[in-house]
Order: C-alpha cells, then sequence, then structure tokens
C-alpha cells in the first residue's frame, strides 16, 4: 500500500499555470500539463509550453513540512547539482535548468528541461526489458560525475554535515539521522549509542577515501532515464532528482544502483562493468568494509524517513520489518567484522 507523503504538494492545473507564469513573466505559458510519477518527496510535473517546448515543473515541500534535518533546501541543492554537472561532467545527461524559483511563503520550484525515455522502474514494470545498456551507461556516468571534486566532504552547504575528511562528514551523517529518528520516535532494531559506536569502530577504513568526489547517492531505478538508441537497444538518457547530492567515496554511489542487493556479490553487473570501462573500482575487502557501512546508512536513512513519508509500521508493517531487517543484518556484519 503506498501512502501521499505530507512532503509532496498536491497541484493543480491552475496552480502549474501560474507557476509558470511567475518563473517566464509574460514569456511561454502552459499549453498542457499532467502529474509524473515515480517520486514521492517533491510534485513533479510535465509541462507542455505554448511555444512548443517540454518541460518539468518539480515543486518542493511547503516551507511547513516536516523534513529529516540533510532534507533542508533541496531544491536549490538540486539546482546546483544540474549546474555543476552541466558545467563539469557535461556528458552525464542532465536535464536544463530553466529556472530556480522561490518566494517566502509559498516555497521553492524548479523549471527544467524534459529528457526523453522512461525511468528504469517504470520499463521494468513492462517486463522482459534488456535495460543492461543503459544500466553499462549510467555506470559510465556515475565515473563521469566522481570525477569533480569537492571543496570539503559531506554536503556543500552551512547547515547540513559536512567535514575536512571522510571519516568526519559520514560520522556526521549518521549523527543527523539517528538525531531524526529520535525526533520522530522511529523505532530502530539497534540502540543508536550501539550504531554510533560501530561506526567509530569502523572509521579508520573511511580514512582510505582521500578525495571528496561529486556524488549523486540516489541512482535507484526511478531516477536513471532511458530509450532506444539507433541499434534499438536501451541507452542512457538521463540521471535525474540530483537533490541529495553530496562529496564522498565514489563506492557510496553504487550502494543505490543495486538497491536490496550487494555490489560485492554481482562484480558483473552492468553497472560495475561500465563504470570500470571508464575509471579502476576495486572491490577488496577494504572496500567491502566500506560498502557495508553506507547500505547500512541508507537503510538507516529508509527506516527514519518513513513518518515524514506518512508511512509507520502500523500503516506499512511489510516496509518497516524489511528495512528494520536489512539494517540488523549489515549492523551485524558490521559487529562480526
Ligand atoms: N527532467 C526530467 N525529464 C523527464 N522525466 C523526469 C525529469 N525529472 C523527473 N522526471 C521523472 O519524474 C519522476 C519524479 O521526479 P523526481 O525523482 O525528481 O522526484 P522526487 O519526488 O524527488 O523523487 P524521490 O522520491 O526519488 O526523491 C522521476 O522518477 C522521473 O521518472
Amino acid at each position: 500500500m503506498s501512502a501521499h507523503s505530507p512532503t509532496q504538494r498536491r497541484l493543480t492545473p491552475d496552480e502549474v499555470a501560474r507557476l509558470v507564469r511567475a518563473s517566464f513573466g509574460p514569456g511561454p505559458a502552459v499549453a498542457d500539463c499532467g502529474p509524473l510519477g515515480g517520486g514521492g518527496f517533491a510534485a513533479v510535473w510535465w509541462v507542455r509550453l505554448d511555444d512548443g517546448r517540454e518541460a518539468v515543473l518539480k515543486v518542493a515541500p511547503p516551507p511547513d513540512a516536516r523534513l529529516l534535518r540533510y532534507e533542508r533546501d533541496l531544491c536549490a541543492a538540486e539546482a546546483r547539482y544540474f549546474r555543476l554537472v552541466a558545467a563539469h561532467a557535461p556528458r552525464v545527461p542532465v536535464p536544463p535548468l530553466l529556472h530556480h524559483g522561490a518566494d517566502p511563503a509559498y516555497g521553492e520550484w524548479l523549471v527544467m528541461g524534459l529528457l526523453p525515455g522512461r525511468s528504469l522502474a517504470d520499463l521494468a514494470a513492462d517486463g522482459g526489458v534488456d535495460d543492461g545498456p543503459a544500466r553499462f551507461d549510467s555506470g559510465v556516468a556515475l565515473a563521469a560525475l566522481h570525477t569533480v571534486t569537492g571543496a570539503r566532504f559531506g554536503y556543500d552547504d552551512a547547515h547540513r554535515p559536512s567535514g575536512a575528511t571522510w571519516r568526519e562528514a559520514f560520522g556526521a551523517m549518521v549523527d543527523a539521522l539517528l538525531a531524526d529518528a529520535a525526533d520522530w520516535d522511529v523505532r530502530l532494531p539497534a540502540a543508536p549509542e550501539w550504531i554510533r559506536a560501530l561506526v567509530g569502530r569502523h572509521a579508520p577504513a573511511l580514512d582510505a577515501v582521500r578525495r571528496p568526489a561529486l556524488l549523486h547517492f540516489d541512482g535507484w531505478d526511478g531516477n536513471v532515464l532511458a530509450a532506444p538508441g539507433p541499434d534499438g537497444r536501451l541507452r542512457l538518457t538521463g540521471l535525474v532528482d540530483g537533490e541529495r547530492f553530496l562529496y564522498g567515496d565514489p563506492l557510496m554511489d553504487l550502494v543505490s544502483p543495486l538497491l536490496l542487493r550487494k555490489v560485492e556479490d554481482e562484480p558483473d553487473h552492468p553497472v560495475l562493468r561500465g563504470y570500470r570501462s571508464a575509471a579502476p573500482l576495486d572491490l577488496d575487502a577494504a572496500a567491502a568494509r566500506r560498502l557495508s557501512l553506507y547500505r547500512m546508512y541508507l537503510y538507516l536513512l529508509m527506516v527514519v524517513e518513513m513518518p515524514s513519508r506518512g508511512m509507520t509500521p502500523d500503516s506499512h508493517p511489510e516496509r518497516h520489518t524489511d528495512l528494520a531487517d536489512l539494517l540488523h543484518q549489515e549492523l551485524t556484519d558490521l559487529a562480526r567484522d
């Protein structure tokens, strides 16, 4: 059962037309529009403008929505991500940013170009689709993103976790999620102090990461767009939804594309083959330990974000149990190491 997330506004065509007017003034107006499914955080609509262009309107949660600590100002973060990628990793397909709007009372929104293709999640629902070439391309694209280097580790703004070292930034990111869990009364499968101590015990493994690489971090199948190329095979057409970007260990970006699976178990996965065709990728024991820390982080995040998305253990018992089990398994593996 899906829930309507309180972070996701319910837009109407009139509101879309108003936001487009606020973005372009007397310029192009809306000829047609409709909601785009697939996301769960923001409100996202496709828009056909009367000058013939096709765009996407993405509206941030209302200013009074309760969010996790790291989710502050994600609309502005996504605008920075699109600009960064266009300037420094231009071969990675991201939409052109047409407008970043902000109104103190209403909140923020983006207007961007509509990319061709459908998400891998959407395509998979058709069944029998060979998406291997598109996944290979997404590995190549991630390797290109990772050539971009940040000024520090973690998030790039002042009010979210960051640090001069990856150990410091990652520790602060875990602490922020544990503080969110406490605020939202989220039941975790282990005591927060124990999770914090476990991360502290493995922190030396993080010191191998010396360069803050640009990470998309949310490259699950819903955010990877693909369409048939000239030979009819599915190729990458977009890596969207960059609002959660940060700087850190490139390995962290391999967790979401293999969501609920293990990178170490699938060394020939097309994403990894694509990545390796463009950059070195060593999946040794040290890498496996870091991957385990990053999966632990992602499962923790997915458990902790449930109430802010309108989901509780009572309303979504299976989701909560499955994520808590996965989190518990990673914690157990890390405790054994
Ligand atoms: N520029 C674009 N061109 C084409 N399709 C897009 C574009 N931007 C977003 N989409 C589609 O709309 C969907 C929702 O957008 P997006 O993922 O940015 O929303 P979200 O609410 O932030 O999602 P999430 O819950 O993953 O955080 C995407 O999965 C993608 O399929």
